[in-house]
């Protein structure tokens, strides 16, 4: 077994991987990953390209298992149950851990839709007036939209369309948020709205940001992972964590030389 690379606060993790490998096929994408995750805190992925940081991501809400070739060894724990126990519905799992993707994608529907969405599959039978106000709320949107909740989603400016992703995600109560660089199509004051809206997400989410962007990084993030890649002797690249620590230890003070190059922008 490999040592774990965060020991400080197993007590307080709500994700835990054990000596886990991640395949396509017969390509191993990412080897020997044992992280806790911390509950209640914004965990940062960065590294170069091709190194695994999405891949990891999405086994933790089951989403790589709609990749036919994509199977893993080790283990993935959330909240101590084994993610992918046979007796584990992968549905079940998206709802409790919600997702952000890259580019914003709302629905071709309004706004109110958008958010009504989910609830309503899931049988919602609450007040959903309140659970959309609430959610956009949430996502620091309502100011925004409260006049026009019948507009299409899709004619809000990029970054309110993000954020309307980011209400979409908290309107089915889920217990964390995945998010896959969530700011790379946005202008820099979009991109400071979301990162401020994180810092009040945490408080009720578990969040996972995938970035390459360094200062959202090391001004967002509570943790940060830095992941690189190796190529084997069959020239197979595959990602591995370097070091995974506080984020202003790996900015400040890392103590791998290659997480120093990367994120000193020199390398990667
Ligand atoms: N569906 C797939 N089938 C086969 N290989 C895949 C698949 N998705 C990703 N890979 C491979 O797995 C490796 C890790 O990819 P991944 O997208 O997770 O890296 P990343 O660090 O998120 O990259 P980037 O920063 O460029 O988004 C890469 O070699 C990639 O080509």
């Amino acid at each position: 077994m490999t040592s774990r690379l965060q020991s400080a606060r197993q007590t307080d993790s709500i994700f835990r991987t054990e000596d886990l490998n991640i395949y396509y096929g017969n390509f191993l994408a990412v080897r020997d990953l044992s992280i806790d995750i911390a509950k209640n805190s914004i965990t940062a992925f960065i590294g170069p390209s091709g190194c695994g940081k999405s891949t990891v991501l999405r086994c933790f809400n089951r989403l790589n298992d709609l990749i036919k070739s994509f199977h893993i060894e080790g283990k993935i724990y959330y909240h101590d149950q084994d993610l992918y126990a046979s007796e584990v519905d992968p549905v079940e799992v998206r709802r409790q851990v919600g997702m952000v993707f890259q580019k914003p994608n709302p629905f071709p529907k309004s706004i109110y839709d958008n958010i009504a969405f989910g609830p309503r599959l899931l049988g919602y039978k609450g007040d959903m007036d309140e659970l959309v106000e609430q959610s956009l709320k949430q996502a620091a949107l309502w100011d925004d939209v409260k006049d026009k909740l019948k507009a299409f989603g899709t004619d809000l400016s990029g970054g309110q369309q993000q954020r309307l992703c980011i209400a979409r995600a908290v309107a089915v109560q889920p217990d964390v948020i995945l998010m896959d660089e969530p700011c790379s199509a946005l202008d820099p004051i979009s991109t400071l709205k979301v990162e401020d809206l994180l810092q009040e997400l945490k408080e009720k989410y578990t969040i996972l940001i995938v970035t390459h962007n360094m200062q959202q990084a090391s001004r967002a993030s509570d943790y940060t992972a830095f992941f690189n890649v190796e190529a084997n002797s069959k020239g197979q690249r595959t990602g591995y964590v370097v070091e995974y620590e506080r984020t202003e230890a790996i900015f400040q003070s890392p103590k791998q030389q290659a997480t120093q190059e990367y994120v000193s922008g020199r390398f990667g």
